[in-house]
């Protein structure tokens, strides 16, 4: 296996000056990195997203002689691409039912560490890897800091769902579970809907704030519909979040409720 040295050339475009919420996106990924992906460390999942290039980037900066024995499992298409591309070992969940670790983003954090994610339509993949994950670490710029689910990504749950019972579920929500503004997810530069790594379709349920403040309840209830396959509210699973910051500081947010300041620098 042969792994670019960290003077290649993507890494040194890398190098080059970051947007704020870029720079502070690398913060939060370096930072998770030297602390989480450890030596003894092999089996490691890769999530989905615009962070997770900064875990590969740092991840890679720990040397040849630390990534030759390792395996990296990723949580879609896109992170398949990362890993290859970066010379590292792919690996996939069916060889490897228990991770050391995984390194994903999420879409909003709150205070108990509970996250929206499936922004990028992954969640079903991602949640598998972060529940086989002994430590499961979340890296986010300081956009993604909150308090209360909702609050700052506004477009709802990201709930997958088979293509054959999408307007059953997409009924449901609207009637039944008090998402009155859920919508089937439509492509980008494609006709039709969104179309997920394992060939379903991705519903975005907006809910009230008062609902939103128990997540665990939410999960429940839409897990519980006929055709959902993943829902992309995440409970009990994080063990830390790191947030970058404006001003070169990291948010640490712990399992214990702890959050951290780490200044600059540290
Ligand atoms: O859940 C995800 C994809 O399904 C991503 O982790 C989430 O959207 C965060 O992405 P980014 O790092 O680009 O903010």
């Amino acid at each position: 296996m042969s792994i670019p040295s960290i003077s290649s050339p993507s890494l040194a475009a890398a190098a080059a000056p970051l947007s704020s919420v870029e720079a502070s996106k690398r913060l939060a990924a370096y930072t998770a990195v030297d602390r989480h992906v450890l030596p003894e460390d092999k089996i490691i999942g890769i999530g989905s997203g615009s962070t997770v290039p900064y875990v590969v980037e740092r991840i890679l900066q720990q040397g040849e002689e630390r990534n030759r024995d390792r395996v990296f499992l990723p949580t879609g298409f896109q992170s398949q691409e990362l890993i290859t591309h970066a010379g590292l070992r792919l690996g996939d969940i069916t060889q490897y039912s228990v991770l050391d670790v995984t390194i994903d983003g999420a879409d909003e954090v709150d205070s108990d560490l509970n996250c929206i994610k499936g922004g990028g339509a992954c969640q079903l993949r991602e949640k598998v890897l972060a529940e086989a994950a002994k430590t499961f670490i979340v890296v986010a710029d300081y956009r993604k800091n909150s308090s209360v689910l909702g609050t700052t990504f506004i477009t709802g749950v990201p709930i997958e769902v088979s293509p054959f019972a999408h307007s059953t579920v997409l009924r449901s929500l609207r009637t039944k579970l008090g998402s009155p503004k859920a919508i089937l997810r439509m492509g980008h530069a494609k006709a039709g809907p969104v179309v997920t790594d394992n060939s379903n379709f991705i519903i975005d349920a907006p809910f009230s704030e008062d609902v939103m403040k128990k997540p665990h309840e939410l999960l429940a209830k839409i897990k519980l519909l006929t055709g959902v396959v993943e829902v992309g509210l995440f409970c009990n699973i994080v063990k830390a979040a790191y947030f970058g910051n404006q001003d070169g500081s990291v948010t640490a947010k712990l399992e214990s409720g702890e959050v951290v300041q780490i200044e600059k620098g540290h």
